[in-house]
């Protein structure tokens, strides 16, 4: 039997309390409290479950919508597997996710994308939008297939050797003008190699107080700079993967308003931590580009706020105890975030007043929906909450509060920097075209018509 779901007095964005009807996979009525039409049978006559939630005071958003997110698999299934960075994803509040390219074997053929996305399907958690790579092998020295990947039935748009920089000048014009053809974009690692090299934190005072090799500002804003220009150049489309300094800001703010099509990222964790942290030498807070200044965090507030930085991604990267638990130099560069996500945007720019709920609607759904092509199509994700749009919506208590537990998220690592860390807001519910991933804060045991919850480890090597 098919579930209808009635919100009642939910604060939709912009708008007074209503009640929001899901049902039939649409938002099917958004009425006056107690006004809505719900009937308990579908449109062919069968029974149809009602279920009320008082949603009262909750805010509702567009489903979220991750552009970098790591989920691992194939390759280190011990880290995380499409199907626990799903479920993860879903807890978040998301309803899409693009899976990085950095697996292993690297997705960078038809066919490795192709399997992540019918990973992502079978596990029915959010909908998976495999991301390709721009070099065979994440080499840096020959272009992939990009267009096999476009054409693909995963039908790839981004394309990126995320954990790697595309730093020779040529290959990066080339995949530029590549991905023109099907309305692609290239997300760039910003990082100069030899600029780099050993380097294990932001290059700066803290660095130079505890003898940490240091990661300059200009190896990240030298490529941004150059990458920019070559976009400009060929007339593509760049998008820049976790901008972390204000020099970075700067670089994308004069590029956009010479009109390059350009678009960034800050992550959750550049959004609120600073380098101070490497103090405590816990490899929890070594993580690529590395955690800056305070000043830094402000100009990435302050470049989210005026749109300059036009979406938060996760760089959801898990890793293994053993690739974390370690000292520093030796450890693994990542942090988890799925799950964290909305809350740290809640604290730094809602609880702040920078910016509206309806400003997080576009820098966690609409926009990056937008950059990664998934707006339109078959199953669009990022739309408006309107009668008759997919219902992809995730219920926010924003009052609520809570202490996060590594050990209680979805996510098969424990690597997330916020571990005791109270955190503002609340995850209700997440709803994937009308059918419910998480109701009362928490996973559901298996979306129904998915075979998520099933094993997958192993099944499909
Ligand atoms: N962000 C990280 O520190 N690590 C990422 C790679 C990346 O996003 O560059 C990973 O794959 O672990
Ligand atoms: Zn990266
Ligand atoms: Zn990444």
């Amino acid at each position: 039997m098919t579930t209808t779901y009635v919100l009642r007095g939910v604060r939709p964005l912009g708008g007074d309390p209503a009640d929001v009807v899901l049902a039939g996979g649409v938002i099917a009525d958004v009425a006056a409290p107690g006004a809505a039409s719900v009937t308990d049978r579908d449109a062919a006559g069968a029974p149809v479950d009602v279920v009320e939630i008082d949603a009262t005071d909750h805010v509702l958003l567009p489903g979220l919508v991750d552009l970098h997110t790591h989920l691992r698999e194939p390759g280190r299934e011990d880290a995380e597997t499409v199907a626990s960075g799903t479920r993860a994803a879903a807890a978040g509040g998301f309803t899409a996710v693009h899976a990085m390219a950095n697996t292993s074997p690297v997705a960078d053929t038809a066919g490795v994308v192709e399997q992540v996305w019918r990973l992502g399907q079978e596990a029915g958690w959010v909908d998976v939008h495999p991301i390709g790579a721009v070099t065979v092998g994440l080499g840096g020295e020959r272009l992939a297939e990009l267009g096999a990947m476009a054409d693909s039935a995963a039908r790839v748009r981004v394309f990126s050797d995320d954990g790697k920089c595309v730093h020779d000048p040529i290959l990066m014009r080339r995949a530029l003008e590549y991905v023109k053809a099907f309305d692609g974009v290239v997300a760039q690692h910003a990082q100069e190699p030899r600029l780099t090299e050993g380097a294990q934190m932001n290059e700066g005072v803290v660095s130079a107080e505890i003898g940490l090799a240091g990661w300059p500002a200009v190896a990240e804003e030298a490529i941004i700079a150059r990458d920019v220009l070559l976009a400009e150049h060929v007339g593509s489309r760049l998008h820049v993967c976790h901008l972390s300094t204000a020099g970075s800001v700067e670089i994308v703010r004069w590029a956009k308003g010479r009109g390059i099509d350009v678009t960034a990222e800050v992550t959750p964790h550049h959004l609120i931590l600073t380098d101070d942290l490497a103090r405590t030498y816990d490899p929890t807070y070594k993580v690529n580009p590395p955690l800056r200044t305070a000043a830094d965090v402000e100009a990435v507030r302050a470049g989210l706020a005026d749109g300059t930085i036009d979406i938060v991604a996760t760089d959801h990267a898990p890793h293994t105890r053993e690739d974390k638990d370690c000292e520093w130099g030796a450890a693994a560069f990542g942090m988890t975030g799925l799950e964290t996500a909305l809350a740290v945007v809640q604290d730094t720019m809602v609880d702040t007043g920078r910016m509206t709920w309806s400003d997080v609607a576009r820098v966690l759904s609409s926009a990056p929906a937008r950059i990664g092509r998934i707006d339109t199509g078959a199953a669009p994700q990022g739309r408006p909450l309107e009668v008759g749009e997919p219902a992809n919506v995730v219920l926010v208590d924003p009052s609520a509060t809570r202490t996060v537990d590594a050990r209680a998220q979805a996510t098969a690592s424990g690597n997330t920097p916020f571990a005791g860390r109270e955190l503002p807001g609340r995850v209700v519910a997440t709803f994937l075209r009308g059918r419910a991933t998480v109701l009362d804060g928490a996973p559901v045991a298996a979306p129904a018509g998915s075979s998520a919850g099933a094993p997958t480890r192993g099944g499909h090597r």
